[in-house]
């Protein structure tokens, strides 16, 4: 498996204590930017509403055996402070999709796992992993299914609720797009708390497919999202602590 370890800090206005928050505005473990941090660079590129957009390029971790694919795909991905909300450190796939070498190295590293696996279903989440799943879906042969958000899809469904850390969201499948004896990757960009793929294994799992393994672009590992999948294997391309 092929782990990218990276830092990821943002310098608010006071350089010498560094923030981070996930989306759901969960406060992630400050780093204290100083020498004994020499690693991290920041550059602050563009003012947006009140606060900084902050180029990330941290120095990796690397495994040895890291695919250098990894790294590129890493460079691309830009980290938005305080979107949607006040202290949240968004991580914006969209940059990645800019860059066609990036883009298609992220689908091929996928490709390559997942190829000959006998996966008869992907299931991509909203939004994002209807990004991501479909070129996946097709390259290695397999159904594309998509897990919507509530009233989106037309046909019957079954829901599966899941909590927030500000409230609760649903996803939805439609009935008889998955069929007992499927074997399915979940496929998203991002994990944080898990709560979101943990919602879709169920529904898959509920109409007697089996989770071969849940996919994602980006970890954040600090927020143990990986405890709530119930041991199924998660595989990801990089990490942000
Ligand atoms: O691991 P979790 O804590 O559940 O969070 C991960 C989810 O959060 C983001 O989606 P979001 O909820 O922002 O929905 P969107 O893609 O429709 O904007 C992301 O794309 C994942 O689906
Ligand atoms: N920090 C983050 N960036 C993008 N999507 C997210 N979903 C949950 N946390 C997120």
């Amino acid at each position: 498996m092929y782990v990218y370890k990276c830092i990821s800090i943002y310098s608010p206005p006071s350089p010498s204590l560094s923030s981070l928050s996930d989306h759901h505005n969960r406060r992630l473990p400050c780093v204290p930017l100083s020498e004994s941090n020499p690693v991290v660079h920041l550059r602050q590129t563009r003012k947006r509403r009140g606060s900084f957009v902050v180029s990330l390029s941290a120095t990796m971790s690397a495994c040895k055996d890291q695919d250098p694919r990894i790294h590129g795909i890493k460079t691309k991905i830009r980290v938005v402070p305080n979107f949607p909300k006040p202290g949240i450190m968004f991580q914006d796939i969209t940059t990645l999709l800019l860059d066609p070498k990036a883009f298609k190295d992220t689908i091929d590293l996928f490709v390559e796992r997942y190829k000959g696996k006998n996966i008869s279903v992907v299931a991509g989440i909203e939004a994002r992993g209807f990004i991501f799943g479909p070129p996946i879906a097709l390259a290695i042969g397999a159904k594309f299914v998509p897990l919507r958000k509530p009233r989106k899809l037309p046909g019957e469904v079954i829901s599966e609720e899941y909590i927030l850390e500000y409230g609760r969201d649903c996803l939805e499948m439609h009935v008889g797009a998955v069929e007992p004896g499927d074997r399915a990757l979940v496929v998203d960009d991002l994990i944080a708390t898990g709560g979101t793929l943990c919602a879709a294994m169920n529904l898959l799992e509920r109409v007697g497919a089996e989770v071969v393994e849940c996919a994602c672009v980006i970890e954040l590992p600090d927020l143990k999202g990986r405890d709530r999948l119930n041991g199924k294997p998660l595989y990801i391309l990089v990490e942000y602590h």
